[in-house]
């Protein structure tokens, strides 16, 4: 087990490259079991949620092959094999194997996901859809199962806007006899990505990125070669740690429409942002103004860089306003943080910030994926030297994290953690 260690204090300066997206390439790999050649997918990120779902792929009877950042998937032997324990824990989008396999062979046992813990994390939509589908669906010790004698397509209002469900339904539909329409459907980027993909592989599919998905069942879906787009939560994060310790950073490989929400706070800050058709060039500016930002659904600001950006606002000016409206208790970074010296209280779905604080280095633990990215933006501005546990939460999502920042002039490496302290983080 390792542990990351920054030495705060330089400045941020070079090019990154984006990775492909982590939510997209988590419902395209389950995506591939709807097909009956070789799917090729293209601009995989290098992260432990990729491995995971491709070692579940092969669990279940596919074959696999990787070759750099692409997969060929061949799902013509799989089979509804049972998935009630083990990987599908180590992550949320094992939920995809649900919707998926559903499409596929009309039935599914698949365990409860995993994934960062937000406070709950229900999928009572997902399963409200694959209902309306024409599937029986129990839950048991843990597990879901999931049986239709045959999928017809239906009009489902979604109660709540969500990202994995709008997708999961997708998957169930493709196949399905008639027509489904999804209402109040999620409009994030990756849910076009995943109805691209489809779409390639023969499925009919109408409204992705709208708040309506009309989809006409078909019977047969086939192989296909498809190509992520790039991770606007990753370039988001990077975009926020060169607001605060960057001279100059050139973020590639970013699709900057995605990201209007963050920009658009962001230079409400003062930050010096440079728009190209895939880069976005962040310059210094050293007096930066707090702002209040409320996370809202596509295109809202993403409940996802919250927190980094939390870190953000401990070295601007006066009082910034943090408002979580999807998860309400995704503040478990805020403990870590203070231990760093910020100034901060939380209060009910709110974290109040004050600034500007010099942050010191600390022994803190990455809780979750974005509480790792918000200790890392930290740790970067913070005097002296910072060591962050909870790595596997910081692998499910950020390519070549390390790498990427060295490449900037970050002092930043990873070390193997003594027996004694492997006790203490495990009992922490
Ligand atoms: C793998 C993946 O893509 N993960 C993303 C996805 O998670 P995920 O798909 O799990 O998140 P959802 O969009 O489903 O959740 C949004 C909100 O709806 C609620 N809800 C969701 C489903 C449901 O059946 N019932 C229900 O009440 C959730 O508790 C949450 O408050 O979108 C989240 C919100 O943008 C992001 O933080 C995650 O990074
Ligand atoms: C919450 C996240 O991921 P997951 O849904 O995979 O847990 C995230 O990417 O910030």
């Amino acid at each position: 087990m390792q542990k990351l260690l920054i030495e705060g204090g330089p400045l941020l300066n070079g090019k990154v490259r984006i990775s492909g997206a982590k939510n997209s390439a988590v419902a395209l790999l389950p995506a591939a079991i709807l097909a009956d050649s070789k799917v090729i997918i293209e601009g995989l990120p290098d992260i432990s949620d990729v491995q995971t779902l491709s070692q579940l792929l092969e669990e279940i009877g596919g074959f696999v092959e990787q070759k750099g950042n692409t997969l060929h998937i061949d799902p013509t032997e799989m089979t509804a094999m049972p998935l009630p324990n083990g990987k599908v824990k180590k992550l949320r989008a094992s939920y995809y194997f649900m919707g998926a396999m559903l499409g596929r062979f009309k039935e599914a046992v698949i365990g409860l996901p995993g994934g960062c813990y937000l406070g709950p994390r229900p999928i009572d939509q997902h399963i409200k859809g694959f209902e309306a589908l024409g599937a029986t669906v129990t839950n048991e010790q843990g597990a879901i199962y999931l049986r239709a004698d045959e999928l017809r397509g239906a009009r489902i209002y979604l109660d709540v806007v969500s990202v994995g469900a709008t997708i999961n339904i997708m998957l169930a539909a493709v196949k399905a006899k008639g027509k489904t329409i999804i209402e109040n459907a999620a409009r994030e980027p990756e849910i076009i990505d995943v109805a691209t993909l489809l779409t390639s592989m023969g499925a009919k599919i109408k409204g992705a990125g709208t708040d309506v998905i009309r989809i006409e069942g078909v019977d047969d879906l086939t192989g296909c070669m498809h190509t992520i787009i790039p991770d606007r939560i990753e370039a988001g994060t990077y975009t926020i740690m060169a607001a605060a310790q960057g001279e100059k950073v050139l973020i590639d490989n970013v699709i900057p429409q995605h990201l209007e929400s963050l920009l658009a706070k962001l230079r409400e800050m003062g930050v010096n942002i440079e728009e190209g058709e895939e880069q976005l060039l962040i310059t210094r500016n050293d007096r930066l103004k707090s702002v209040d930002i409320k996370t809202l659904v596509h295109p809202g600001f993403p409940t996802d860089l919250q927190q980094p950006f939390t870190s953000l606002l401990t070295r601007a000016e006066g009082t910034g306003i943090v408002t979580d409206t999807i998860y309400t208790a995704r503040f478990k970074h805020i403990d870590e943080l203070r231990r760093m010296n910020a100034k901060i209280k939380v209060e009910g779905s709110s974290a109040i910030i004050q600034g500007p604080t010099k942050l010191e280095g600390a022994r803190v633990k990455a809780s979750d994926l974005r509480a790792g990215a918000a200790l890392v933006a930290a740790g970067l501005m913070a005097e002296g030297v910072t060591e962050i546990t909870g790595l596997e939460h910081i692998d499910r999502g950020y390519a070549n994290l390390t790498e990427k920042l060295s490449s900037l002039g970050a002092k930043i490496w990873r070390e193997e953690m003594s027996e004694k302290e492997i006790n203490q983080y495990q009992n922490s």
